[in-house]
């Protein structure tokens, strides 16, 4: 069953700077998929859009972000089907967020109240999609799951503050998936943390998944290393756009865009600095969203371009089976 449907969702910002308007287009036209069971990787490097893209996909769109067109249909268990984008932000709030697609962003723990125990915390999360729920059953609910998920239930008594980085992560996790969505879309979930308590985070979401708390996942990483130890298939992102999306041992083994390959060959360096940054193989700059160039936007730092590179725009083409790439090198003209 495909849980997720994005077609051609784009959403930019709107900036003044000097008293002039720019958009920057920090999404743009993107059309992914998400099956059940699947976790789905999203890596690129910093600013190309990845967190933009988690907020678009549930329609939390707030200035100076804006929704600038594409279709979100979710479909449920049951096999309702919601189109995100037709739906106002209180709809989205009472039926769809935390029920049916609920979101860990980065930073989750940071943007805690910090005077408020985690059950308080949880329990507002819960009566937000659901008022009818009473604290004792949101409480129960919390404790069940922080013990399913291998946490003491003791942790619904305490402070964020008191709560270590991998534990506190894995709680945000818990609450935010307490009424079990069919989505979880988890952005950076352990880009801050020590090695340790990454692994620990990862198998907690394992664990999400294998006891159907959410029955797909979007991993949103810089980090292909780390993405590549939980997901199936992985979508490659580069200055707004989806260039390459294919099964994780195949675009590992076959990675067709210039820029994935670049990607690929980082994860293979010994130095961490260029693991973590990933890119440093290909010399150059992303362009900027504002004004970005009408072609391929990764036309001038790819040593394979050609002229239709910066005149035309690749659409993103299926040219293996599940292995779609958006480059002038690899589609039929
Ligand atoms: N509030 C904002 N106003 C204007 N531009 C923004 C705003 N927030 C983000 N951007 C721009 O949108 C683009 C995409 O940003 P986004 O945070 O989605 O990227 P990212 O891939 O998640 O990066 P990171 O991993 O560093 O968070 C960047 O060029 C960024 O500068």
């Amino acid at each position: 069953m495909e849980h997720l449907n994005i077609s051609n969702l784009s959403a930019y910002y709107r900036q003044l700077i000097v008293n002039k308007e720019f958009l920057v287009k920090a999404v743009d036209k993107v059309s992914l998929n998400l099956m059940e069971g699947e976790v789905l990787g999203v890596v690129g490097e910093s600013g190309c859009g990845k967190s933009t893209l988690a907020r678009a996909v549930m329609m939390n769109i707030i200035p100076p972000l804006e929704y600038i067109g594409g279709r979100i249909t979710l479909t449920t268990r049951g096999g309702n089907v919601l189109e995100l984008n037709k739906l106002t932000r209180n709809d989205l709030k009472k039926m769809v967020w935390g029920k049916h697609v609920a979101i860990v962003p980065q930073d989750a723990m940071s943007a805690l109240m910090p005077t408020l125990k985690i059950k308080r915390i949880a329990y507002d999360i819960v009566r937000s999609h659901d008022d009818s729920v009473d604290y004792s059953t949101a409480l129960e609910a919390l404790r069940n799951r922080l013990t399913s998920l291998g946490l003491s239930e003791r942790v619904a008594d305490m402070y964020p503050f008191e709560l270590s980085g991998g534990m506190g992560q894995r709680t945000v996790i818990a609450m935010a998936t307490l009424l079990s969505p069919e989505v979880l879309i988890v952005d950076e979930p352990t880009s801050a943390l020590d090695v340790l308590s990454q692994k620990i985070v990862l198998k907690t979401l394992m664990d999400l998944m294998k006891r159907k708390y959410v029955d797909s996942m979007m991993f949103i990483s810089h980090d292909i290393a780390t993405v590549r130890q939980v997901a199936s298939r992985i979508a490659v992102m580069y200055a707004g756009k989806i260039v390459e999306v294919a099964p994780t041992e195949e675009i590992l083994q076959n990675p067709l865009h210039p820029y994935t390959k670049g990607l690929m060959e980082s994860i293979a360096s010994l130095e961490p600095e260029v693991r973590m940054r990933g890119i440093k193989y290909i010399p150059g700059q992303p362009p900027s969203l504002i004004n970005p160039p009408s072609g391929c936007r990764f036309a001038d730092r790819c040593s394979y371009a050609m002229d239709i590179c910066r005149r035309e725009e690749p659409a993103l083409v299926e040219v293996s089976p599940d292995h779609s790439v958006a480059c002038w090198l690899h589609i039929r003209r």
